[in-house]
């Protein structure tokens, strides 16, 4: 087991914003003075005060004494107070309650926050009743709250200090907390190590005085080779998200414990490089490119999410190689392309993009002329995935008559008919609407020999990818009125961010309606991309399954149970199962599942071990020599 006790080591932790995530004495004031007129205001106060105090500040007993005056709270405001706080418990406490019960003779809770509303919480938690420190309230005879005992050491400057020493632990002390009361313990010399702990909040005073800084408890618990609940803590590893994904996604990253980055724009080659050394998790839209290169400087990256449709922006087969697997959003913004582009042909069919720019020009031009309804009229869509299913169930609705052309064979939904050559697609179509997928080989698919094969007068739709027409020819088409009118959502070289001018032949050119990249901006996709991908991405980390992966061999596993899970990624080469096995029964592993599904490059085995194994049998799984990734999960 990686996992040591530390038998005369003890741990003295603090209360407010470490084991749990707020300060209780301002909570108390919100629910003390809620619904009076000044609460905002003495809330703040009392807030501002215990910052100070917190940091180093202020002195600790002026800042106690005036922040009880100030709050005008009621022995019946600690039971809210109390319930409130159960559900505000650090994340990475409660995850390691297990933590807390083993070692349960050894924890100490030391706070100058209050007896009333920690001792429930803590207790709860498993903390001994008789191994909690705090300051007690003085109650009026009406229940009111008019001061503390003020004969308690913990309620005087330097009070954590004292009652450190009054305790005496014979051992070494570690002390874990976010305040600069608990730095003092160390600097008094009663304590060993101080782990200023920044889950909740960071104090650049406390955190310059640390011997270590712990993100979370399972940061501690790792730094200390301590038994917890993850085997790598979630707050060591980096989440990488670009290009103004939705913020669901953040939330989904933050509440698992990662530490997340989110970027507006899309990084060129050399700034994703950059920032990628470090990340675990990287999360990108259509913009970024993840090219060879920038896998080849990410050691730390387990897993793409494309917040998106397309992948083809990411090197997915060196992904692969790489033991990176990616996932992607393959339904949830289909049905805004699709309306879109239903939108987008009637527009064009009827001349009304162009007739409202000369309206905005004062033109008046009522005519029927080059007007015309979709009803009727035959569309004709290269490519019948799912955008282009969907739209051709809408197009059918609106009495259009579908065609489509697909590179493999697809069932036609309704009266759609599948044609057997592009040619014969783009002779018959009135309206030509591209979606296909973004693959290198569909680079200018469409180019002056399909434009002239067009019919006089067609409308074009490119919502896929803009490599795929060549604009140039588009351009020329348009100008010389072969195509009535075009809608372009995507192009072949595209601004990384709001910022950046839009630079394009199609610029200028009448009824061609442009857009910047749009087809999935919707407030509905982008919220169902949001939680779609981060929940795929965190089952792949959380349990190592693959399902819906794009890249890599696909395994759903149960969950795991009284185990630990070795996740084995290596290079599929004859021989490595059985070196893999082979270090099983030299160590008498008792193996409670194993799984393995391959591809013509990787292997993926997973193998669920009973909990008492040896650091050198792990050793030598990530020694084999075609290791590509390994990791474990609790
Ligand atoms: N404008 C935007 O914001 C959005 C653009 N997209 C683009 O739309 C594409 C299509 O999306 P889905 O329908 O969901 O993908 P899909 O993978 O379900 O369908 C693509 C279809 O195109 C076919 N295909 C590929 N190359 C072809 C070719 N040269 N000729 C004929 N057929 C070909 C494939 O066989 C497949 O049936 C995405 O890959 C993405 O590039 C997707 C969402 C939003
Ligand atoms: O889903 C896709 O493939 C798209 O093209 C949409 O891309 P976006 O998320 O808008 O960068």
């Amino acid at each position: 087991m990686l996992t040591k006790t530390l038998e005369q080591t003890y741990f003295v932790i603090d209360f407010d914003s470490t084991f749990t995530k707020v300060e209780g004495l301002d909570e108390l004031a919100a629910i003390s003075l809620a619904g009076q007129k000044d609460r905002d205001e003495v809330v703040a106060k009392i807030k501002d005060m215990t910052d100070r105090g917190m940091a180093g500040e202020l002195s600790f007993e002026q800042a106690l004494q005036q922040r009880i005056e100030l709050l005008r709270a009621h022995r019946d405001h600690l039971e809210t107070l109390v319930e409130f706080l159960r559900g505000k418990i650090s994340d990475s406490f409660s995850r390691n309650k297990q933590f807390i019960s083993e070692y349960r003779d050894q924890i100490f809770i030391v706070s100058s926050g209050f007896r009333e509303f920690i001792l429930p919480i803590v207790t709860e938690m498993g903390v001994r009743e008789d191994h909690v420190f705090a300051n007690t309230f003085r109650f009026g005879e009406d229940g009111t709250i008019t001061g503390y005992d003020e004969t308690n050491v913990l309620s005087q400057n330097g009070g954590k200090v004292q009652l450190l020493r009054q305790l005496s632990l014979p051992g070494d002390v570690y002390v874990i907390g976010d305040g600069y009361t608990d730095y003092e313990l160390r600097e008094s010399g009663l304590a060993n190590k101080f782990f200023a702990f920044t889950e909740n909040i960071e104090r650049q005073r406390v955190i310059e005085k640390a011997d270590h800084i712990v993100t979370s408890l399972d940061d501690f618990l790792y730094i200390n080779k301590l038994s917890r609940s993850q085997s790598y803590p979630k707050s060591r590893l980096k989440v990488l998200l670009l290009e103004n994904v939705h913020a669901r996604a953040v939330e989904l990253f933050r509440r698992e414990g990662f530490q997340v980055e989110l970027l507006k724009g899309a990084l060129d080659e050399d700034e994703l490089i950059e920032k990628v050394k470090d990340v675990a998790i990287l999360g990108i839209r259509s913009k970024t490119m993840v090219t060879k290169r920038v896998l080849e400087n990410a050691p730390r990256l387990m897993v793409i999410g494309a917040f998106c449709i397309g992948t083809n922006q990411i090197d997915l087969a060196t992904a692969e190689e790489k033991g990176v697997a990616v996932f992607n959003a393959p339904y949830s913004n289909t049905r805004s392309v699709v309306e879109m582009a239903v939108g987008e042909m009637i527009l064009l069919m009827r001349g009304i993009y162009q007739k409202s720019v000369k309206m905005h020009e004062g033109e008046w031009d009522k005519s029927a002329k080059n007007s015309n309804e979709v009803r009727g009229k035959k569309l004709g869509m290269i490519g019948y995935g799912n955008i282009g299913i969907q739209l051709s169930v809408v197009a059918e609705a609106l009495g259009m008559e579908v065609l489509f052309y697909d590179l493999v064979e697809k069932l036609p939904l309704s009266n759609a008919r599948q044609c057997h050559t592009l040619e014969e697609l783009l002779q018959e179509s009135d309206v030509i609407s591209l979606h296909v997928d973004g693959r290198k080989s569909n680079a200018n698919i469409i180019g002056e020999k399909e434009f002239a094969l067009m019919k006089d007068g067609v409308v074009f739709l490119n919502l896929s990818r803009g490599h795929v027409v060549d604009v140039k020819a588009l351009a020329a088409a348009l100008k010389s009125g072969k195509i009535r009118g075009a809608a372009v959502d995507v192009f072949p070289s595209e601004p990384k961010t709001n910022d950046e001018a839009f630079e394009s032949e199609l610029r200028g050119l009448p009824n061609v309606i442009l857009t910047p990249h749009i087809g999935g901006s919707t407030e509905e996709a982008q919220a169902s991309i949001g939680e779609f991908v981060p929940n795929k991405l965190l089952n792949y980390v959380n349990t190592g399954s693959t399902f819906g992966s794009v890249n890599f061999p696909e395994v759903t596993l149960p969950p795991l149970h009284d185990a630990h899970r070795l996740l084995h990624i290596h290079a599929n080469v004859p021989g490595v199962m059985s070196k893999i096995n082979g270090i099983f029964a030299k160590y008498n592993v008792n193996i409670t599942g194993q799984y393995l599904k391959t591809s013509d490059k990787i292997g993926y085995v997973i193998t669920d071990i009973a909990k008492n194994y040896s650091n050198e049998m792990i050793q030598e799984l990530r020694d084999i020599e075609q290791t590509i990734k390994f990791r474990m999960l609790y």
